[in-house]
């Protein structure tokens, strides 16, 4: 046993409670056995929070030590990268969950995922007690720690502890909760494990999707309100709804429901949709037929997925469908779901976020018309949106849109400000907010039994009823590729319409992403909520030429927070004209922004 894990063991004694009237021993044996470089500062360190500061610095170093001397940033949707390089960056984000839960007074969750990216790579992100993504001033905080070297452990976190006032004898809760990548139980122990040496309460759900871990969190912080914070619980929740409502129209209208067939073909990307599906689909298989593919036999998000299929404008590998077959695709870790069809000519039809969030948008406000509720209701959108959708929404549906930059929390903190909220990314992450007092006016209208307008305000009841279902259909922490599906398939069923009665609202333009590699994708600075560029100068001028030559052209390039790589979107009139204007854009990225290998010259198939 070397002097560093004697040390370590020493620490982790010293912050055990039960050991505490040996505090002062054990850490001066530390300091003798010169434990690393914390041993001056150890010294310093008085009080509880120094006692586990150094603890956590001695197990990080002795069982998560950072092997690789890469910078990684809490971006998008938190860290993501290379599963290897991820270890000491699983432990210091389960201390930080605990000094998290701490700040908040509350549980926390963290969540083990790279979602989409491909198996080899890993990911961490904290969930706030809300079930909302971490406070964006924490994310720096993230970064700062996770790339710090192993013998600045404790005292970045005594800063961290001293700058947020946190008190580390009050108690702390972190949930857990993983998807089915293999390093990902390995990485969810390191995570676990930091908490626990912050003497963090820690439930571990296993393997789960992502949104789940966002409604454990936020319903066990509601006291239960929200719902049961148990798998059961959620499965429940969610699958009452839909039953509820699809007797609520029923009754209404009697079992005919108009071009709607009750059946789905479903791909799950290998990836932990797979189960949780299947378990969902168990419980409403008299009402939905689902059909599931790419359960976990292939290779994750490998040829198949939301992402894949959104992107390439493809239909997944290894899924059988027919002409008109409904079918969905989930994302590794299910918070994002996209549908699609294949048409009579073998077309393939996509339907994303964006229609999705056209049909909430649409059902919500026909009912509120019923109920002749006036309430602020708007989509939130990113500039990834088909330019058809947005002026759908806002000349045909007539409510208000706002754009935002990449990333969903952004998007959930502008639908906040909404009381009723609907907010998709055009890849199918996405989910409705309603205010309180959208729920409180919702529940006044059901319970309108005026002797006068009784039977006049069935309807109106009926329509309030249905709206409260809803509410409880939907996942309002985060974007939920089950409680989507759930969404869509009920309005679906409740307007009598096909796949294609559906995508008839509206015609999306043509639209193409590609990816551009360079040397620092972060040479590139975006502004007015990603649509344009600031940096490198003179090229957002040189994009604004290329667009104007395309009819309805419009193009943004923007660094993605997720991988290394600068994207870029193209819309024009023609599919061919989209993927030409994507191509030049590309090209121009590649030539003046630092592109490393060949310039993009082909469209991606
Ligand atoms: C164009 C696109 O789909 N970007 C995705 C992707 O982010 P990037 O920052 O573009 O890599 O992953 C994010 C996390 O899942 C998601 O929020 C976002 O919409
Ligand atoms: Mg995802």
């Amino acid at each position: 046993m070397d002097l560093t894990t004697v040390c370590a063991l020493i620490c982790a004694a010293n912050f055990s409670y039960w050991l505490s009237p040996l505090t002062p021993v054990l850490s001066s044996a530390c300091s003798l056995l010169g434990c690393g470089t914390s041993a001056t500062s150890a010294f310093n360190m008085s009080g509880t929070a120094g006692t586990l500061a150094l603890a956590a610095e001695a197990k990080g170093k002795s069982d998560f030590p950072r092997q690789y001397d890469i910078n990684i940033e809490y971006g998008t949707a938190g860290f993501r990268s290379k599963a290897e390089h991820l270890d000491h960056i699983l432990y210091r984000m389960g201390l930080l969950a605990a000094l998290r839960s701490r700040v908040k007074g509350a549980t926390v969750g963290v969540m083990i995922t790279a979602s989409h990216n491909p198996v080899a790579d890993n990911g961490v992100k904290i969930i706030d007690p809300q079930g909302e993504m971490l406070e964006i001033r924490w994310e720096t905080i993230a970064s700062d720690l996770a790339n710090i070297k192993d013998d600045e452990l404790s005292s970045a976190l005594l800063q961290i502890i001293k700058d947020e006032s946190i008190d580390v004898t009050k108690p702390a809760s972190v949930f857990f909760g993983r998807d089915t990548r293999p390093s990902s139980e390995h990485l969810s122990n390191a995570a676990v494990e930091g908490s626990k040496v912050f003497q963090a309460e820690v439930k571990d759900f296993g393997i789960v999707t992502t949104p789940m871990v966002h409604y454990f969190v936020a319903a066990h912080n509601s006291n239960n309100e929200y719902g049961d914070p148990t798998i059961d619980g959620y499965f429940e929740k969610l699958a009452n709804a839909f039953r509820s409502f699809r007797e609520e129209v029923v009754s209404e209208r009697g079992p005919e429901s108009g071009n709607y067939e009750p059946k789905i073909v479903a791909d799950m990307a290998n990836g932990v949709g797979g189960p949780m599906l299947k378990k969902m689909s168990e419980l409403i298989k008299d009402l939905l037929t689902i059909e599931l593919f790419n359960t976990g036999e292939g290779e994750l998000n490998h040829e198949s997925g939301a992402d894949y299929v959104k992107v390439r404008q493809t239909l997944p590998k290894r899924v059988r469908i027919k002409a008109k077959d409904r079918c969905v695709s989930f994302d590794g870790d299910a918070d994002r779901i996209v549908y699609y069809y294949q048409d009579q000519s073998v077309k393939f039809r996509l339907l994303d976020g964006d229609r999705i969030a056209s049909l909430v948008a649409g059902y919500l406000k026909s009912l509120l018309d019923i109920m002749n509720i006036e309430l602020n209701v708007g989509v939130v959108q990113t500039a990834y949106a088909n330019g058809a959708s947005t002026k759908y929404i806002k000349e045909v549906l007539k409510l208000k849109v706002a754009c935002v930059p990449t990333g969903v929390k952004y998007l959930h903190h502008k639908a906040q400000e909404f009381d009723i909220g609907i907010y998709f990314e055009a890849n199918g992450h996405g989910t409705v907010l309603f205010s309180k007092k959208t729920k409180v006016l919702v529940k006044a209208a059901r319970e309108d039994k005026s002797s006068v307008f009784y039977r006049l305000a069935g309807g109106k009841r009926s329509a309030a009823r249905k709206m409260l279902t809803f509410i409880d259909m939907v996942n309002e922490t985060t974007g939920d590729s089950i409680s989507d599906l759930l969404i869509v398939e009920t309005i679906l069923h409740a307007r009598g319409w096909s796949v294609e009665d559906w995508e008839n609202c509206y015609t999306d333009l043509p639209n193409r992403q590609l990816k551009v590699t360079v040397q620092d994708r972060n040479v590139i600075k975006v502004i007015d909520a990603e649509c344009n560029i600031s940096e490198p100068e003179g090229l957002q001028d040189d994009f604004d030429r290329l667009i104007s030559m395309f009819a309805e052209g419009r193009a943004f390039v923007r660094p993605s927070g997720t991988e290394d790589v600068v994207r870029v979107y193209a819309e024009s009139n023609t599919q061919a004209n989209a993927d030409k204007l994507a191509v030049h854009i590309a090209k121009l990225v590649h030539q003046k922004a630092g592109g490393i290998g060949d310039a993009p010259t082909w469209i991606m198939k």
